[in-house]
């Protein structure tokens, strides 16, 4: 008779500049694969909507590590439906928003503000059940330097603009040139700064999406999930 033996969680870490296709690829990815998923920019984003909401001052780093541990996140991790609450407000949202946008590369480097999020980002893996896809900029380096899989996505500046202008609407909406230097004024923000800043792994598998479609990148990454799960048999 055979003993059934509870497989261990796989963890997933997806890392890269933004407009690289991180979001879309891990929630495509944890939907496949029974997978949880946990967008860690909208962590940051949540903490800089809640600053910018209590009037604090995102240029003073000391301003907003004194009140860092203030505000309750909380993830959900179900790759169909994530969810998004600051305090109980559902927040999922206004953190998409200009505002936002502008202010989290200034928040998301405050030391302070990193250490408390990353304590956050690790409990909720550890209690990922079958396993979690995990993206932002840092997991592969710093959250989760032992995941069983790291990816660090890419694309050219101009595939990345186009891709998140034609996204954009409204007042939310700018040209591709304007797209393009937000990007790369946000990616300079987030690769220079001192604390865990974005970089790819020494063992991530570097991915480059620009001539690649959403599909293709999609079964990339599951064949590179499966190819491990097989190893470790
Ligand atoms: N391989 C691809 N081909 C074409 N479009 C793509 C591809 N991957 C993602 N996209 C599109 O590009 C846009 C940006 O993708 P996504 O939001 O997943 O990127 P991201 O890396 O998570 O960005 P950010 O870090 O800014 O949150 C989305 O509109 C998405 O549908
Ligand atoms: N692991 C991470 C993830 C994100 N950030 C910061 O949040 C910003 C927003 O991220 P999006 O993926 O939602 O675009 C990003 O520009 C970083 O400043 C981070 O520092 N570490």
């Amino acid at each position: 008779m055979r003993t059934a033996v509870a497989e261990t969680p796989v963890i997933v870490a997806i890392d890269g500049p933004s407009g690289t296709g991180k979001s879309s690829t891990s929630k495509a990815v944890a939907e496949r694969t029974g997978f949880g998923y946990l967008d860690t920019g909208a962590q940051y984003r949540a903490m800089t909507w809640w600053m910018l909401g209590n009037g604090v001052d995102i240029a003073d780093p000391a301003a907003v590590a004194a009140v860092a541990d203030k505000p309750v996140i909380v993830s959900g991790t179900d790759p169909m439906a994530p969810t998004i609450t600051v305090d109980g407000t559902d927040v999922s949202l206004p953190i998409r928003g200009r505002a936002v946008t502008e202010a989290v590369s200034a928040v998301s480097a405050v030391p302070e503000v990193r250490a408390l999020i990353t304590e956050l980002q690790r409990s909720i893996a550890a209690h990922a059940e079958a396993g979690i896809v995990v993206e932002g900029r840092d997991i592969g380096t710093t959250v989760l330097p032992g995941a069983d899989v790291k990816i660090f996505l890419t694309a050219s500046p101009a595939v990345r603009a186009a891709r998140r202008s034609a996204e954009l609407t409204g007042q939310e909406a700018a040209g591709v040139a304007a797209t393009q230097a937000a990007l790369a004024r946000r990616d300079a923000a987030d690769s220079g700064r001192k604390a865990s800043p974005l970089a790819k792994a020494d063992d991530a598998v570097e991915v480059d999406t620009s001539e690649l479609t959403l599909p293709q990148v999609i079964e990339c990454v599951v064949t590179l999930i499966e190819a491990r799960k097989r190893s470790e048999r």
